[in-house]
């Protein structure tokens, strides 16, 4: 078959515009620019084949039926492309974009390891995170995907920023999430291994005041605020949790929170929330013990508030989500107030109760070997 140019983005395609804007049926605008910028990532060639479905695919997804002339029989390429297009006449534009979407989401799963999503134009500037707002939703998306979303001092940081510009941007909810196939491994071990100027009593306070304000942004976030975790979470990504309106989850991801095995103990309110949520045993189980649960006996404990199977995690929930996104606002975060005010003063209390004893577990030989063991054999939570 004759070789057929990369059918990536619009420019590579003459007169094509993609709306930027406003909600598509199906797929949405960011699955589809997502899915387009994902196209040019691919390290194989997907073959020419594939290569004319998408092309006819993106053709019907933004223009609708082919309605150009049919080029002459000896102009090969441009033949085929025609033909490829005009088969897809009876398929509706919403359908062919999803289908766009769906066939560039089976090639990069079939490359192997994630790969980032470059950040589609209407997101902020952060270093490691993906931050966009798009049919009322707000959506922070841990970017680092190479180190399973494992968050740094800066990513911390980051990370308060966004949600307190999500609570004030006019959104209506806020969507936390992964890039790859974890949601996030939790504190990044790297943040304790160089020690500063100011000795290691002084970077354990620093950590210490970083963790408060990390949790006390979640603690004080004005409007819904909703999990959708993709993948396994550890750690500070688990006990946070606590404090999100609503927890979905895909049927494979895992919920660990391995601190005494690391010498640490537990934080994010979870020494609170976890007992309240599940009661005090199984809380135990993972909190002490460093018990991984799935994500159904997360959904059984009440931690996750719903499963999906892992082929339609994606569709499903971002359909439910953009539904909920057209609920009025102002009734959504004036009810989000209601269900946890009460609750607000005795979270800022256990939020500085669990950050001062981690300041004294950090500086203990049990976290600082348990530390040193994972970067010297890299064992396997
Ligand atoms: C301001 C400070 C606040 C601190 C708050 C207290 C928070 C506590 C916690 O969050 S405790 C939980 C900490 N997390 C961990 O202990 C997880 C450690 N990682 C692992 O066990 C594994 O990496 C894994 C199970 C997450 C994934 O295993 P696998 O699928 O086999 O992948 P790799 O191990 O090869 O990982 C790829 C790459 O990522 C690096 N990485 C993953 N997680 C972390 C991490 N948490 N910290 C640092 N680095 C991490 C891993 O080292 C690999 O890097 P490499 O490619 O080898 O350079």
């Amino acid at each position: 078959m004759a070789n057929i140019s990369h059918p990536s983005t619009g420019a590579s395609i003459p007169g094509v515009q993609l709306h930027t804007t406003g909600a598509l049926m199906g797929a949405s605008v960011e699955d589809f620019n997502n899915a387009k910028a994902q196209l040019g990532t691919l390290k194989k060639d997907p073959g020419n084949h594939v290569k004319l479905k998408i092309y006819a695919l993106f053709k019907q997804a933004t223009q609708g039926p082919c309605n150009t002339p049919k080029p002459g029989m000896l102009d090969f390429v441009n033949k085929a492309k025609w033909d490829a297009w005009k088969s897809l006449e009876s398929v509706s534009q919403e359908e062919a974009r999803q289908q766009y979407v769906d066939l560039i989401k089976s090639l990069v799963s079939a490359e192997g390891p994630a790969v980032a999503t470059p950040p589609p134009e209407s997101a902020q500037a952060f270093q490691s995170l993906l931050v966009t707002t798009e049919d009322g939703i707000t959506t922070i998306r841990f970017n680092r995907p190479e180190k399973k979303n494992a968050i740094t001092l800066d990513m911390y940081k980051e990370l308060i920023d966004a949600l307190h510009h999500a609570g004030k941007d006019d959104s209506v909810i806020t969507v936390m999430t992964g890039s790859g196939d974890f949601y996030c491994s939790g504190n990044d071990l790297n943040n304790f291994t160089g020690i500063p100027q100011g000795g290691i009593e002084k970077m354990a306070k620093d950590s210490g005041e970083l963790l408060k304000h990390y949790v006390k942004a979640y603690i004080d976030f004005p409007k819904p605020l909703i999990a959708v975790v993709n993948g396994p979470a550890l750690g500070v990504s688990v006990t946070v949790l606590g404090l999100f309106d609503v927890v979905y989850a895909t049927e494979s991801a895992t919920f660990h929170t391995p601190f005494s095995q690391l010498g640490q103990s537990p934080e994010g309110c979870s020494s609170y929330t976890f007992p309240k949520i599940m009661g005090n045993a199984k809380a135990s189980e993972m909190l002490l013990f460093n018990k991984k649960v799935t994500a159904t006996e997360a959904c059984n404990l009440g931690l996750v508030t719903e499963v999906f199977p892992d082929g339609s995690f994606q569709s499903e929930v971002w359909t439910r989500l953009k539904a909920y996104a057209k609920l009025p606002p102002k009734s959504l975060a004036l009810s989000k107030q209601l269900i946890r005010s009460k609750e607000k003063e005795k979270l800022h209390a256990v939020n500085d109760a669990e950050v001062e004893r981690l300041i004294e577990r950090w500086l203990s030989d049990e976290c600082m070997q348990a530390i040193m063991n994972f970067f010297q054999a890299k064992p396997k939570l």
